[in-house]
């Protein structure tokens, strides 16, 4: 039933009550005059007729108005309870819990609010899930290189600097920056296209050769760098070694015939309290030691021992 209608029904209840009053007090007066004019003509018999109306009419007026009260507590109750449950959940919604529908069944106006409400709630949720899924896919763009997949430069610095902060994890991460032999010739000799499969390519062999806690990112056009963790400058000259062999001896032909790719490396490691930003400088100045002493070579910054093929 609709609230409308409850309250028509309040109101004939409460017109009852009204009047019964009305017929119950316009009796008594005119009794008391017909009593007082009458007294004597009036017999018994009239007169207890005329008590017994007052007295149902008096009744009728009680019972109406009991009637009244409790049909107004019983209706404002329920609906007050509902709109309580509406109004909880609408508070819910505004701390973010979106999508849940508020379980509450009514044939009125109140239950054609709950259904909007519930709708409407659902729509926020997908809306938001959808936003989150495109900020993810933003973020991950931001960090990534759109040509290899690999992370990009920002994002390796960023992770850099994190790393830094912790002088325990700092002190084991050993950092290569590899660029690949004469790229130029690739493109001028082949094609841009070519040159950006290679990029690929390399990206790929380097990502799928280290482990998941390494940091590999694109470094530049045609340099990358790797932040290894956990790792010491021999075992990271070994990894390395490991690397180079694997972009040498890739069948490079299957990309595009006469095509030979290697690449050069620097490697270094935290020495004293040496930043990891200058880690990487020193990786650098050895990856210009590797390109002058003939390219296609891991050297290193330090004393290790030499890598055993
Ligand atoms: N295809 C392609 N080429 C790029 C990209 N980014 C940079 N390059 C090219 O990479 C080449 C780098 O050339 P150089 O810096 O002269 O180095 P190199 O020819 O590799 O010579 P060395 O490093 O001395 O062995 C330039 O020709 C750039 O145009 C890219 O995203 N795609």
């Amino acid at each position: 039933m609709s609230i409308r209608m409850k309250m028509i029904l309040a109101l004939l209840f409460s017109s009852l009550m009204a009047i019964n009053l009305v017929a119950f007090i316009s009796h008594n007066l005119v009794a008391r005059r017909l009593s007082d004019e009458l007294a004597s003509e009036l017999s018994v018999e009239v007169e207890s007729i005329l008590t017994a109306l007052r007295e149902s009419l008096l009744l009728g007026s009680l019972i109406a108005a009991l009637l009244s009260v409790a049909l107004g507590l019983l209706l404002g109750a329920r609906v007050s309870a509902k709109l309580r449950r509406l109004t909880q959940a609408i508070q819910n919604m505004q701390k973010g819990d979106f999508g849940k529908p508020l379980q509450l069944v009514s044939r009125d106006e109140v239950g054609a609010l709950v259904s909007a409400f519930n709708e409407m709630s659902l729509e926020i949720a997908q809306k938001r899930d959808e936003i989150q899924r495109s900020h993810r896919k933003l973020e991950e763009l931001a960090i990534r290189d759109g040509l290899t997949q690999l992370h990009n430069r920002r994002h390796f610095d960023e992770q850099l600097s994190a790393l830094g902060k912790c002088p325990e994890h700092a002190a084991s991460v050993s950092i290569m920056i590899g660029d690949i032999d004469h790229f130029k010739q690739v493109n001028d000799r082949f094609s841009h296209a070519v040159g950006d499969a290679v990029l690929r390519e390399v990206g790929r062999i380097l990502a799928s050769n280290t482990r998941g806690s390494d940091l590999v990112a694109r470094y530049g056009g045609e340099e990358f760098v790797i932040a290894f963790r956990d790792t010491d400058i021999a075992q990271a000259r070994l990894i390395c070694e490991k690397l180079r062999q694997r972009i040498a001896e890739f069948d490079w032909e299957s990309i595009q015939p006469g095509l030979r790719i290697t690449m050069s490396m620097g490697v270094a490691r935290q020495l004293d309290e040496a930043t990891l930003e200058h880690v990487v400088r020193q990786a650098d100045v050895q990856l210009y030691r590797a390109k002058s002493q003939g390219r296609n070579q891991v050297c290193v910054a330090l004393q290790a021992p030499p890598a055993t093929q």
